[in-house]
């Protein structure tokens, strides 16, 4: 089965999920496009040399970049390796970048098109659970920083977006795991039936080897959370406000990525950043405690963590009043007033943030 969500923000566009979509996204290409740069990591060359063939077929020029992996790929360095490239080969306005990867890939790639000759198209191939749900659709693009994550960056929406599930049978467990995170986040902020398909099939969604009942949830999930999205960024592209829910998590999560210098995965860092939220509203007065308990209980039921270690709030905090919704001295979060009703949390008194982080250390 294939499922098409459209995205109804400025320039609309679909983001279609499926198997073997591959040649789909070559044929609907932007009709004017004459070279097409795949950007893409070590771990995806099969597929971009694939993509390479499919390409030239359609009467366009294919040029590869192959960027750092993962976290590495973020940075201006690479940015301005990828700038090289399309100037070495020419690229005009009516030309197109294709992104073929994780998150960290699709980030890369739409910073690269929105910014080469201010702006030229970006078609996303998510490989990833995470890429699939969050990064490649809604158009904010961006690398890191030496101070901090995404801390430069674009809004630059995607012509299409291609979800093709295939690709997830060499994604390893784990990265399809931290990818659950930010599904779940979908499912505390708007869609509850998401926590009760993660409740109901924990264990297969975790396992080693992806079964059929493993991929049939997903496929239910990955197209609930992408509508999520899509309903979200449609109502708020540029981030004034509603879109602000989107970064449920990420306040502390962020700051986790940030002081392990990228070595925790981002779903990772975000599952514990939920549950700081849950527990700072807690605190605030907004949320029960057996909801908090449901979000350690989802979360560690997917196997991801739910606690970060002693000792760092310095740093954490560092790094959080670098988060792009503080707003001057104002540290600002997304809290839940109960699953389902995300509100913002506003200049928290110092001792709720601390008493938050004693409760997810360990
Ligand atoms: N722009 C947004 O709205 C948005 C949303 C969420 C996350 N993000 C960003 O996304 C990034 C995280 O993305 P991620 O979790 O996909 O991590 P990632 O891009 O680092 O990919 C994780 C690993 O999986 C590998 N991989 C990817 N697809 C594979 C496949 N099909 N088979 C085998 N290996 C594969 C990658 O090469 C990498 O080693 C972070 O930088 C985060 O900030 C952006
Ligand atoms: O799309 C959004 O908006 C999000 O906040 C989605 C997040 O999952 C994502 O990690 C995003 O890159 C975070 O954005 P940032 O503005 O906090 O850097
Ligand atoms: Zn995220």
């Amino acid at each position: 089965m294939t499922a098409t969500v459209r995205v109804e923000s400025g320039a609309p566009y679909d983001v279609t999920v499926g198997t073997g979509l591959l040649e789909r996204a070559v044929q609907e290409l932007p009709a004017a496009s004459r070279k097409v740069l795949v950007v893409h990591a070590a771990p995806l060359r099969q597929v971009a040399d694939v993509m390479r063939a499919r390409i030239e077929a359609s009467g366009r020029e294919a040029v590869l970049a192959e960027v750092p992996d993962a976290e590495s790929g973020k940075t201006a360095e690479v940015a301005a390796f990828c700038w090289q490239v399309l100037g070495k080969s020419d690229f005009t306005r009516s030309d197109v970048v294709v992104g073929v990867g994780g998150g960290a890939v699709t980030d890369l790639a739409g910073f690269v098109a929105a910014t080469w000759m201010r702006g030229i198209a970006v078609v996303q191939v998510p490989t990833t659970v995470l890429a699939m749900v969050d990064a490649a659709v809604g158009g904010k693009t961006g690398i890191n920083t030496t101070e901090g994550k995404n801390l430069v960056g674009a809004f630059h929406e995607p012509h299409a977006v291609w979800c093709d599930l295939a690709m997830l049978e060499t994604l390893p467990a784990y990265d399809r795991v931290a990818g659950l995170a930010e599904v779940v986040k979908g499912g505390f902020i708007r869609d509850g039936v998401i926590l009760d398909l993660v409740e109901d099939h924990a264990d297969a969604l975790k396992a080693e080897q992806l079964s059929p009942e493993a991929l049939e949830v997903l496929e239910e999930l990955i197209t609930r959370k992408v509508r999520v999205k899509a309903e979200v960024v449609a109502a708020d592209l540029k981030e004034s406000h509603l879109r602000e829910i989107l970064n449920y998590g990420h306040t502390f999560g962020h700051a986790i990525e940030y002081t392990e210098r990228y070595q925790w995965r981002h779903g990772s860092a975000v599952a514990v950043g939920m549950v700081f939220a849950a527990e700072l509203a807690h605190l605030a007065g907004k949320l029960s405690e057996a909801d908090v308990d449901r979000h350690r209980a989802i979360l560690s039921s997917l196997g991801l963590p739910t606690t970060y270690p002693p000792g760092r709030w310095d740093a954490l905090l560092t790094a959080m009043r670098r988060d792009k919704k503080t707003r001057g001295d104002l540290l600002r979060f997304v809290v839940l007033q109960g699953i389902g009703n995300p509100v913002r949390l506003e200049g928290p008194d110092p001792a709720l943030l601390v008493g938050a982080y004693d409760a997810v250390s360990s």
